[in-house]
């Protein structure tokens, strides 16, 4: 699991080793710069490198200071433009000493064009213009500077690494947003523990590859993180595998009312989903079409009524379906008098946009919006909101979602993003944007369903809240879903150190034009077209990657 902190979390934790007298700035100072010099060695070579530091006003630009005295010492040539005019006394007094040759930029007329001159002339810019010390998006003329080199960087093929410092300077660091510039890193070397704003997207996108530097921040091991990836390991923990004494029903029985005859796939869709994640036995209640559908397709199925422990509700069924939407709503609430898990997907969402007619919902009912989904319910609950809204701060509109419903909100994009009431917030950046197709979602319920399914009676039978564990197994059911996505279009398993690079992102290495050398790693993969059927028959592989 990545763990990430808020920073107050960050600073509390670092308090009682400053007044112990921890160097804890000469650690992350060194740390930086072994990284710097570990890109230029993955790139060629080290002494007579040009580094470009742009340094704030605060202890972030003190890293790169001191960083830069590390690095005179291996040979390069370091240049620092202070883009505020109190930088870190100790720190520039020991760049300038070691060398590193600094650059008032604010005395000049044009700040951004001064740095931008510079910069030009250096193969690494480290970003400290803030970090956990950052009070909203980036002010002028930090922002000016920061503007006119992702501008230059975004046109100039033969790029140069960037490497932020502790953060991409600017994102939200508690929470992902992105609200002004920010200069995309290729590296982030970040201090004591990761933050959210690496894990969350949209600012994730931003960070390239984290490596984060052990500081002995011990405060925080003991603490819940803030937010939170999870990892292939995490899978093997989480994933139910039958014993010995295990039969069908000890394994988990899933309902499915799933599919209408307008849209009978999403039924045979999530059956898939759910069969190949593995359980006792999927119940299928529902029209003839998408029932007849789902016995051709999937013969295991039964369908008829009986004794379930989960259910996945409302895929492939439109709120136009006045008849279907009602025989949703009877399951949700005999779901809900039996405490079973429950997944609301698609149509079983349109239940929950007036609050009159049900309960609070527990934390084991995991809703499964898309952007556009969660803007209604939050609309319709009484928080406007757009679908752009919501994809500008998932994280934010997630976790109001689950605390409006009392739900677990799993809200599918390019990276899931998953909210209970409380607890942390999970970021799962697994899949591949071929993922983005048609009955995908109804493949990802049916996956979830049948893990709810398997601990459904522990669930049914424990806190209404599941003690955190409907969100791990939602992100669990993310994580494997989008490793069978990137298998099955041809990808490897693993998306690059659990958060979004950006070379991945933005197709660097390989792209048209690119003459320089393939980043370690190798280069991007591009993959091939998906369908949903495929992501399910895939599954097993995914597994294989995880569990074996
Ligand atoms: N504690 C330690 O010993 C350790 C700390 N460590 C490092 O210190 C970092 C935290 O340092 P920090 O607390 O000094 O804050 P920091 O991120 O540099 O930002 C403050 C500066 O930014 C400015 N600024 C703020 N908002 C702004 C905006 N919107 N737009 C523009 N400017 C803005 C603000 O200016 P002001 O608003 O005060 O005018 C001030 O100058 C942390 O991320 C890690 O890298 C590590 O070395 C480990 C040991
Ligand atoms: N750009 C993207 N990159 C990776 N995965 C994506 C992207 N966009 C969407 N997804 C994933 O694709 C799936 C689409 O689900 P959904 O929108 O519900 O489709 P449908 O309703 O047609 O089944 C979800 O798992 C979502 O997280
Ligand atoms: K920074």
């Amino acid at each position: 699991m990545i763990r990430a902190h808020h920073a107050a979390a960050v600073r509390a934790a670092e308090e009682p080793l400053l007044a112990a007298g921890e160097p804890l700035m000469a650690s992350a100072a060194f740390a930086l710069a072994t990284h710097v010099v570990a890109e230029l060695r993955a790139r060629g070579r080290v002494a007579g490198s040009v580094v470009l530091l742009v340094v704030g006003g605060g202890n972030n630009g003190g890293d790169a200071l001191f960083a830069g005295t590390h690095l005179v010492r291996r040979g390069c040539q370091v240049h620092a433009a202070l883009v505020s005019g109190d930088v870190h006394p100790q720190g520039l007094a020991a760049a300038r000493a070691a060398g590193v040759v600094v650059h008032r930029v604010l005395d000049d007329a044009d700040p951004a064009a001064a740095v931008l001159a510079l910069a030009r002339r250096c193969g690494v810019w480290v970003d400290a213009v803030t970090g956990i010390g950052a009070r909203g998006p980036l002010r002028d003329p930090a922002a000016a500077v920061v503007a006119a080199l992702a501008q230059e960087r975004a046109g100039w093929p033969q790029e140069p690494v960037v490497v932020a410092v502790d953060v991409p300077s600017g994102i939200g660091v508690d929470d992902g947003t992105v609200e002004g510039p920010v200069l995309p890193a290729d590296v982030t070397v970040t201090m004591g523990t990761a933050k959210p704003g690496l894990l969350l997207p949209p600012a994730s996108g931003l960070a390239g590859r984290v490596e984060v530097v052990e500081l002995g921040l011990d405060a925080l091991a003991a603490e819940p993180p803030a937010a939170c990836s999870l990892t292939a390991a995490d899978v093997a923990d989480l994933w139910p595998v039958p014993g010995p004494d295990d039969h069908k029903y000890t394994r988990g029985v899933l309902g499915l009312a799933a599919g209408s005859q307008a849209y009978p796939g999403a039924a045979a869709l999530a059956a898939a989903g759910a069969l190949r994640t593995g359980l006792g036995m999927v119940r299928y209640l529902g029209p003839e079409v998408p029932a007849a559908l789902v016995r051709t397709r999937h013969p295991e199925v039964v369908t008829v009524p009986g004794r379930v422990q989960a259910w996945v509700l409302g895929s492939g069924v439109g709120p136009e379906d006045a008849a279907r939407t009602h025989e949703l709503y009877e399951h949700l609430r005999a779901a809900l008098d039996a405490r079973q898990p429950v997944v609301l997907d698609a149509g079983a969402l349109t239940l929950l946009h007036e609050d009159d007619h049900l309960p609070d919902l527990p934390a084991t009912a995991v809703l499964t919006p898309h952007a556009g989904e969660l803007a209604a319910l939050l609309t319709a609950r009484g928080e406007e909101t757009g679908r752009e809204e919501v994809t500008a701060a998932p994280a934010r509109h997630a976790r109001l979602a689950a605390e409006i419903t009392g739900a677990t909100v799993l809200l599918k994009g390019p990276t899931t993003v998953v909210a209970a009431p409380d607890g942390p917030l999970y970021a799962q950046h697994d899949a591949t944007p071929w993922l983005a197709t048609a009955g995908a979602g109804d493949v990802l319920a049916g996956v979830l369903g049948a893990l709810l399914a398997a601990y459904g009676d522990l669930l049914a039978a424990g806190t209404a809240d599941g003690g955190g564990l409907p969100a791990s197994i939602a992100a669990v059911a993310a994580l494997v879903d989008g490793r069978a996505a990137r298998l099955a279009a041809g990808l490897p398993p693993e998306a690059r150190a659990g958060v979004p690079s950006w070379t991945g992102v933005r197709g660097r290495s390989g792209a048209p034009g690119w003459t320089g050398p393939v980043p370690a790693g190798g280069p991007a993969l591009t993959g091939v077209p998906i369908a949903a059927g495929d992501v399910a028959a895939a599954l097993p592989a995914a597994l294989r990657t995880v569990l074996a």
